[in-house]
């Protein structure tokens, strides 16, 4: 049967703020306390959107939560109507407001773990929605995660959803952002890649020391497990330490991969040639040549790649068979990496086309095109059965860049996020959100 990679990309939500909640993220804590334009944030994810379902890619919406999390205060003490709770919050621990106020929920690529039916033991699609146990704002995401997936992936003949892993460092879950798909035809078994930052389990285990490795190898192996994929189709790698202690929070920060197909940095896994010599040969047991495009340190260092965001692109196979990357204006803006482009599209290689977007509002965060969406291998019938109001289209760009003009603020601080206002705001316009998403009610106000 027919298959294809569809993309599920985060609506940005109205309290889009830069609060440098990220150590480790060397763009969050960078632009800690600027000026943030939700309004903005959100057009320009949603212009990414329906430029992707124009070429032809099949794009879906990923709904925002809901913000401040309120229920998260209360769970801390913060007592009386929502009012008094913002400012007590406000007045007495504003960095825990600021955490819960986070729209973090637009980088889906956090938002869950995905294997295809092709992969997993009972021939249905798994989820896992990521723990994010290393960051207070995003341990508050995977219930709502989970709510919003079954509500888009509801049929259980076809859809498993399982529980966020246990809440500890143990098993720090950082989603499909450690996690990449590698096959021939989408709907064809194919390996799976988990690239972890530390083992937790064995004492003294190699990892960085300036930043947290917010993935665990037993986190990767437990997923692996529940969703029941073939030891012979499954590679494990730990990522380079030095690479996370220059900023590359996650693997999508250092490597892209998709098909036959990874993009990534010299300097990506620690024993590379190892890992990619593994990959390469449990591809070729499943009729697969893999092909690596490496990026060597002195064309674009570590240094460029972390604040250019290159391997943080889409990598896309467009119907030809060949690939586009999607890189965000950062890239061009750098003139080694934007030279590293120039060279690689004249190189004749599997990347044949690179396209450019304005992400800025989410990059300020560290959230690059990769970090924005939650990639989803279907069959034709398997699509079929998505909630169908999730797909973007013409219809749906023009409602939801409506919405968005009707509801969001154009600047937004960290004072601002104290204003009850903001909160009646925010749980108006998604109120109205999930009659367009026929989410059914998912948020806990809704409740
Ligand atoms: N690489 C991927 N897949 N995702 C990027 C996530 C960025 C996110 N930034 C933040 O959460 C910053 C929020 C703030 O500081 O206001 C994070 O560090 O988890």
């Amino acid at each position: 049967m027919q298959a294809f990679e569809a993309n599920f990309d985060g609506l940005v939500g109205p309290t889009h703020n830069y609060a440098g909640l990220s150590h480790g993220n060397v763009a969050s804590t960078g632009n800690a306390h600027g000026l943030a334009n939700p309004k903005e944030a959100a057009l320009q994810g949603l212009a990414k959107m329906k430029a992707l379902a124009d070429m032809g890619f099949k794009q879906g919406v990923l709904a925002p939560h809901a913000r401040p999390d309120t229920q998260a205060l209360r769970k801390l003490g913060f007592a009386g109507n929502d009012a008094a709770v913002l400012a007590r919050a406000a007045k007495e621990a504003p960095a825990i407001l600021a955490a819960v106020s986070s729209a973090s929920p637009m980088w889906t690529a956090n938002a869950a773990t995905v294997s295809p039916s092709a992969d997993t033991h009972d021939g249905r699609v798994h989820f896992t929605p990521a723990n994010l146990n290393n960051k207070f704002h995003r341990s508050l995401e995977h219930e709502q995660t989970g709510r919003l997936l079954k509500a888009m992936f509801a049929d259980e003949n076809r859809f498993a959803h399982h529980a966020a892993l246990p809440a500890q460092m143990h098993f720090g879950d950082e989603g499909a952002a450690n996690h990449t798909r590698f096959c021939g035809d989408y709907g064809a078994r194919g390996v799976e890649f988990f690239v972890y930052g530390r083992a937790a389990f064995a004492a003294g285990a190699p990892g960085p020391s300036r930043y947290p490795a917010r993935q665990t190898l037993e986190a990767s192996e437990a997923i692996a497990r529940l969703h029941g994929l073939a030891p012979e189709c499954v590679v494990y790698a730990r990522q380079n330490a030095d690479a996370i202690d220059a900023g590359v929070f996650h693997n999508d920060v250092i490597a892209v991969g998709n098909g036959h197909v990874s993009f990534h940095h010299e300097l990506a896994f620690a024993d590379q040639a190892a890992v990619l010599a593994e990959l390469s040969a449990k591809l070729a047991a499943q009729g697969v040549a893999f092909e690596a495009v490496e990026v060597p340190a002195d064309e674009v260092s570590l240094e460029d790649a972390v604040h250019s965001y290159l391997f943080n692109s889409q990598l896309l196979r467009r119907s030809d068979g060949r690939m586009l990357l999607v890189v965000p204006e950062e890239c061009r803006v750098n003139p080694r990496v934007s030279a590293y482009l120039d060279r690689l599209l004249a190189s004749g290689g599997p990347i044949a086309e690179v396209r450019v977007f304005d992400l800025k509002q989410s990059m300020q965060n560290g959230g690059g095109p990769a970090c924005l969406r939650l990639r989803v291998a279907l069959t034709e019938a398997e699509a079929a059965a998505v909630n169908p109001a999730v797909w973007m289209d013409d219809a749906l760009y023009a409602r939801l860049t409506g919405w968005v003009g009707r509801h969001y603020r154009d600047r937004l601080s960290a004072a601002d996020l104290a204003d009850p206002a903001l909160l009646a705001e925010s749980q108006q316009a998604l109120d109205e959100l999930t009659g367009i998403l026929s989410l059914g009610s998912v948020y806990p106000f809704q409740r």
